[in-house]
């Protein structure tokens, strides 16, 4: 329990009684020598008089005969009014000090105040604030829980503490409630989109948003995009304003939950499909080419997963979208997207972040600039072009033919999970290039770049030409994590079919 009366400091000060006309002229004059103190104002009501108000000296003036405050200022306030000093004292109690005042009087000598915490920050209805609360503080967490709360009520109105080390496969931590509301249902901002989620439930990180950022830089509009362990969607649902098809998945329910609420919140959801799937299973039902044309075997199969709980109930519909034709042609046409080189995307991701730094709120319409400047397409026109798609059109869904871009944002295995390439890519359907793989990991101190590589080559089954490595932000002293980038090698997802009738021609 915090006795809030530990905190009253009372000050004894003395006042100037000031006619009401001079106070202005006087707070001039006595520059430096009326009291200095944040959030507390130096002039008051005189309670015997509306005629005149106090002014309050500085707490280093004592005398009552002014003899701190040099001689020529008390001369130019006698010329306006005859001089009165009162008197006058008030107390500073616990609603006056800051957090970082208050904790560093209750906790320990020489422990780490902490001052600064993940501000989760809700847009209309709840705030949370995350508290990373170390060991040696672990005993003064609740006094440490009320003194931010009630420092920072209403801004937020939960606190939470994050409890053991997270385990689960769907990387959410554990939290116990501090203080405030249980609700742990929020909505966050991140370049203009809003992403509402339940903070107990789904894996969120508001650090990773230049991340989010900086790989959606290299999207153009009309490119298809896959996101293997999409989250709530701060890849996805950016991806798809910018007019990208995009297949997003997760394994964790909650999170795909959120994703399509998130998708329809941002009105994109013409644009993203969701799956409740494995990542392994996830691509490759999506690669699988269909028996028939124009309907899409890869959804028929997930389909039937999610009679067997594996899917979200809604995917029905989006099975009906997938087997309506969309006109997205014209837009991969337009971009080239399918020509770039690893420099041209690293000079574009260049260009496009650059534009995050002066403005962050409309960074996608700043993006679309630059990027409709590299391309020759009139800024006004492109803009147009993807209003329209993301208003519109269902997008025309042969993922087996094209993937610009996968996402694998699940550092700690992603690598691993790249195996499913292997001979995934029918190369009789597949139409221009292959795609760009951003695929997260953790180096840590005594691991190098080369490692990493070798070991995403191992689980390919292929070498990796020109390879980028992007380190994203340290997660402990020797850790960091790094966003490996690189073009899917041919050899390492030619489906054996093909191999063959490759050979065959060759033959011939
Ligand atoms: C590190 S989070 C990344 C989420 C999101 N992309 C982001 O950037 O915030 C990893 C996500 O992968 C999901 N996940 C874990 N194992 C998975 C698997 N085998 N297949 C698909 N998703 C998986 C988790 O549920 C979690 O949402």
């Amino acid at each position: 329990m915090l006795d809030e009366r530990k905190f009253d400091v009372q000050l004894n000060l003395l006042a100037l009684r000031v006619p009401r006309e001079h106070c202005k002229l006087v707070t001039r004059i006595l520059n430096g020598y009326l009291l200095d103190r944040p959030r507390v104002k130096p002039i008051t009501e005189d309670p015997t008089s509306d005629k005149s108000r106090y002014m309050l000296l500085s707490e280093k003036i004592q005398n009552p005969d002014l003899s701190e405050i040099p001689g020529d200022k008390v001369d130019e306030l006698k010329k306006l009014f005859e001089i009165q000093v009162v008197p006058y004292s008030f107390t500073l109690g616990y609603s006056y000090w800051s957090a970082d005042h208050i904790l560093k009087q209750i906790l320990p000598p020489g422990v780490e105040v902490p001052s600064s915490f993940e501000t989760i920050v809700k847009y209309f209805m709840c705030h949370i604030a995350h508290l990373n609360i170390t060991d040696e503080l672990l005993q003064h967490k609740d006094v440490i829980a009320k003194v931010i709360y009630d420092k920072n009520y209403p801004r937020i109105k939960t606190i939470v503490n994050k409890v053991g080390t997270i385990t689960n496969e769907f990387r959410v931590p554990k939290f116990e409630i501090l203080a405030g509301d249980c609700n742990m249902v929020t909505e966050v901002r991140q370049y203009g989109a809003i992403f509402k989620l339940d903070y107990g439930l789904v894996y969120w990180n508001s650090r990773l948003e230049h991340e989010h950022l900086r790989v959606i830089s290299k999207f153009q509009a009309g490119d298809t995009v896959c996101d293997m362990f999409a989250g709530i969607g701060p890849f996805a649902i950016p991806a798809a304003q910018r007019g990208c098809k995009v297949y997003a998945n997760d394994l964790n329910p909650d999170s795909i939950h959120y994703l399509k609420i998130n998708a329809e919140i941002n009105k994109v959801s013409n644009l993203v499909r969701a799956y409740n799937l494995d990542a392994r299973k996830f691509i490759s039902s999506l690669m699988e080419v269909p028996s028939s044309e124009g309907c899409l075997e890869s959804d028929i199969a997930m389909l039937k997963s999610s009679e067997k709980g594996e899917m979200h109930p809604d995917s029905e519909k989006k099975l009906e979208d997938s087997c309506a034709t969309g006109a997205m042609q014209e837009v991969a046409n337009a971009n080239g997207a399918n020509l770039e080189t690893n420099e041209q995307l690293k000079s574009k991701e260049e260009v496009n972040t650059a534009t995050v730094k002066r403005r962050c709120e409309s960074l996608f319409e700043e993006n679309e600039t630059a990027n409709s400047a590299s391309h020759g397409v009139p800024e006004k026109k492109k803009r147009g072009l993807n209003k329209r798609i993301r208003d519109s059109q269902p997008f025309n869904a042969k993922p087996w033919e094209h993937i610009d871009h996968v996402i694998m944002n699940l550092p700690a295995s992603a690598l691993q999970f790249l195996d499913a390439f292997r001979g995934l890519i029918h190369k009789k359907y597949w139409k221009g290039s292959l795609p760009w793989i951003h695929c997260y990991c953790f180096i840590r101190s005594n691991e190098t770049e080369d490692l990493i590589k070798s070991e995403a080559e191992t689980a390919l089954g292929a070498s990796i030409q020109d390879p980028t490595f992007y380190r994203v932000r340290d997660v402990a002293p020797n850790k960091a994590m790094f966003c490996l980038s690189f073009k899917l090698p041919e050899e390492a997802c030619i489906a054996g079919e093909m191999v063959k009738n490759a050979l065959h021609d060759e033959a011939i």
